[in-house]
């Protein structure tokens, strides 16, 4: 690339060849990486003032809607292994739900961050196991014990209309949900506001195969 323009007809800026970075190992253009992110930030910021926003009731009724949705959609869970969460940061709390699944069969695994910026690991959980803090302080079963999930359960901060997931910012599922072979169901769920028009999806987001949101809404990928 020597910048001739009046051979190729280039007007000028930034040459093509500085224009892109390497991000999550993909060419993504350093202008939309930059808009991207502080588009993302900004929402970040204003979904995590809607939960705070919310009462205890409307958490409470949320995560109740959203648990029996998910009955509805996994049918029998006996034998199967489903990766839930230990709510953090205003998230629903779907324990109950989890402990429900556990006592009908299921084994239940938690996400645990064994170092920053890698996939996570999902560790079995049962009901009144002891936990420890790890990394980002998040609660954690103290006995590691790694499981594979047929089902990931998704907690979103933010989600699109084709079920691209807007979550903390560590890109902690991404790259974990982009590792398994073969790929779990992955179920993301959220509080009725988070649906948004578009997280504009970059190569390294993975979506979500169904979204269940606190107002009782679905939505499926294409
Ligand atoms: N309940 C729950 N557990 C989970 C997740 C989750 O979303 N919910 N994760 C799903 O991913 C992983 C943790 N993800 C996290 C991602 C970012 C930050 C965080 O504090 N980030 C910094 C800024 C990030 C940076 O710039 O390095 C911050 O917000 O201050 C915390 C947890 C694993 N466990
Ligand atoms: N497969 C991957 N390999 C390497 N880096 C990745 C991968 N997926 C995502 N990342 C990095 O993680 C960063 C944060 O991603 P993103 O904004 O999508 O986070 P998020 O999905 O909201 O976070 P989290 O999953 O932790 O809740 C991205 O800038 C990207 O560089």
């Amino acid at each position: 690339m020597n910048g001739d323009a009046e051979d190729t007809g280039d007007q000028g800026g930034t040459a093509p060849c500085f224009a892109h970075e390497l991000t999550a190992g993909f060419a993504v253009d350093s202008q939309t990486r930059r808009d991207v992110a502080r588009f993302r930030k900004a929402e970040r910021a204003r979904l995590y003032q809607l939960r705070k926003d919310m009462t205890r009731d409307e958490l409470r009724t949320q995560a109740a809607r959203i648990a029996d949705a998910l009955d509805a959609l996994l049918g029998d869970v006996a034998g199967r292994t489903i990766a839930g969460y230990w709510p953090i940061r205003g998230e629903l709390d779907m324990r109950p739900w989890m402990t429900r699944c556990a006592e009908a069969g299921a084994r239940i695994g938690l996400p645990v961050v064994l170092q920053k910026a890698a996939p996570v690991e999902f560790h079995a959980w049962a009901p009144r196991a002891k936990m420890e803090r790890g990394v980002w302080n998040i609660p954690v079963p103290q006995s590691r014990q790694p499981v594979t999930p047929d089902v990931v359960i998704v907690p979103l901060l933010g989600v699109d209309d084709e079920c691209y997931r807007l979550g903390n910012g560590g890109g902690y599922y991404d790259r974990t949900l982009a590792a398994f072979d073969p790929a779990p169901q992955i179920v993301g769920i959220g509080h009725d506001f988070c649906a948004l028009p578009t997280i504009f999806p970059q190569p390294w987001d993975i979506p979500m195969d169904v979204v269940l949101l606190g107002d009782g809404s679905t939505r499926r990928r294409g």
